[in-house]
């Protein structure tokens, strides 16, 4: 038990346990036999076989792929680092919600997600703003959007253990649903910032080489940025992953956190998509450190400072194409790929099974 958590957080965290390393050494072999050359299907091998690791199986079945969408707001949004006023994540949640001709939610991750067959789900970790009811929305917000983290600590420590255990409950019940790949998403004007300095903290680098432009701000707004994040970092010198977590914050980093700490829990698997997702993995990493098992990295996202998250967590991203969204978005575009990985080693003939013939 760690000192001064709650019981069923600690309780979480200890859940965590590492990748089935025999069906791993299984899948391994298998590999080997199936009809191609040896390494013809590439980084889909390596991916095959820590699936077969996740699932405790060298013929894995992931199901289904869920997107799990936590809002929540920044009290250090009214410094004006973001390109966007705070509105906007209101406004999305309910773009998130939605009906239109194609199904529920208008966003970029309601249309992915359906082009691939992903199931949504949107949490209110925090916003602020009163959300119209909606059957479809999972209510945990425990405050109106977070502190200024420049100020002060901007979640308390019952808020973030709050939220990291809805994040948990919501993740079970994606897994109840059917879900075999999580994918945990966010939205939040101002959320990079927050991002940015739990990144330069957990990772010990200078906020100027882990800031990027967010929702696109500019060379001025960017230097403020850094700066706003320089003040936060030098008002807390906490180092305590739960701690540094409550400090420099966001409702819904909170809640991503809880739902990978879940997902690897259950032994299934969590598609990380960008910068604000890598540092909720930065401090689950730090809690639990066989969550790492679990993670895969979607793309490389356009983000200052997303390249240092992914060699700290190991994992190397299956795409670079810009992406600088967040909401899930690069997650839900891998979850095929992993799909595909999982399909070649359950699925595939060997040579002997196909009778073709061995190289030489
Ligand atoms: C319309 C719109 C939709 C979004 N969907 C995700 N984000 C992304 O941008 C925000 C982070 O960037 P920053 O720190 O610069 O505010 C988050 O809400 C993130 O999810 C969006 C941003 C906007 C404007
Ligand atoms: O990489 C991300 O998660 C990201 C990048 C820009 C804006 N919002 C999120």
């Amino acid at each position: 038990m760690t000192a001064d958590l709650p019981a069923d957080l600690d309780a979480l965290i200890q859940a965590v346990h590492p990748a089935d390393q025999a069906a791993m050494g299984r899948a391994r072999a298998r590999q080997a036999q199936l009809t191609k050359p040896p390494g013809a299907l590439g980084e889909l091998e390596a991916l095959s076989i820590r699936l077969a690791g996740v699932f405790g199986t060298e013929r894995p079945h992931p199901r289904g792929v869920a997107v799990l969408v936590a809002a929540g707001d920044h009290g250090v949004a009214a410094q004006g680092v973001s390109a966007y006023p705070p509105e906007v994540t209101p406004a999305m949640v309910a773009n998130f919600l939605a009906d239109t001709p194609h199904g529920p939610g208008g966003a970029a991750v309601n249309a992915l997600a359906r082009s691939v067959g992903a199931r949504v789900y949107v949490m209110d970790a925090g916003v602020n703003a009163e959300l119209p009811v909606h059957p479809a929305l999972h209510r945990a917000a425990r405050r109106q959007g977070t502190r200024d983290l420049s100020r002060e600590a901007a979640m308390t420590p019952q808020e973030t253990a709050a939220l990291v255990l809805a994040g948990a409950a919501l993740a079970r019940r994606a897994i109840e649903d059917g879900a075999d790949l999580l994918v945990p998403g966010e939205m939040g004007i101002g959320n990079t910032t927050p991002a940015a300095a739990l990144t330069a903290r957990l990772l010990e680098l200078d906020p100027q080489a882990v800031t990027g432009r967010g929702t696109g701000v500019d060379d001025e707004r960017l230097a403020h940025k850094v700066a706003v994040i320089r003040t936060a970092l030098a008002r807390s010198d906490a180092a305590d992953p739960l701690t540094v977590l409550a400090e420099f914050g966001g409702y819904e980093i909170a809640a991503m956190l809880g739902m990978m700490l879940q997902a690897a829990a259950l032994r299934r698997a969590v598609v990380l998509d960008g910068f604000v997702e890598g540092s909720a993995a930065l401090i689950g990493v730090a809690l639990a450190p066989a969550l790492r098992d679990f993670l895969f990295a979607a793309g490389q996202c356009a983000e200052a400072g997303h390249g240092a998250q992914l060699a700290h967590l190991g994992l190397k991203p299956l795409f670079s194409l810009g992406l600088r969204l967040g909401e899930g978005t690069g997650g839900v575009l891998a979850a095929p790929l992993l799909l595909g990985a999982a399909a070649t080693l359950r699925e595939m003939r060997t040579f002997e099974e196909a009778a073709v013939p061995a190289g030489a």
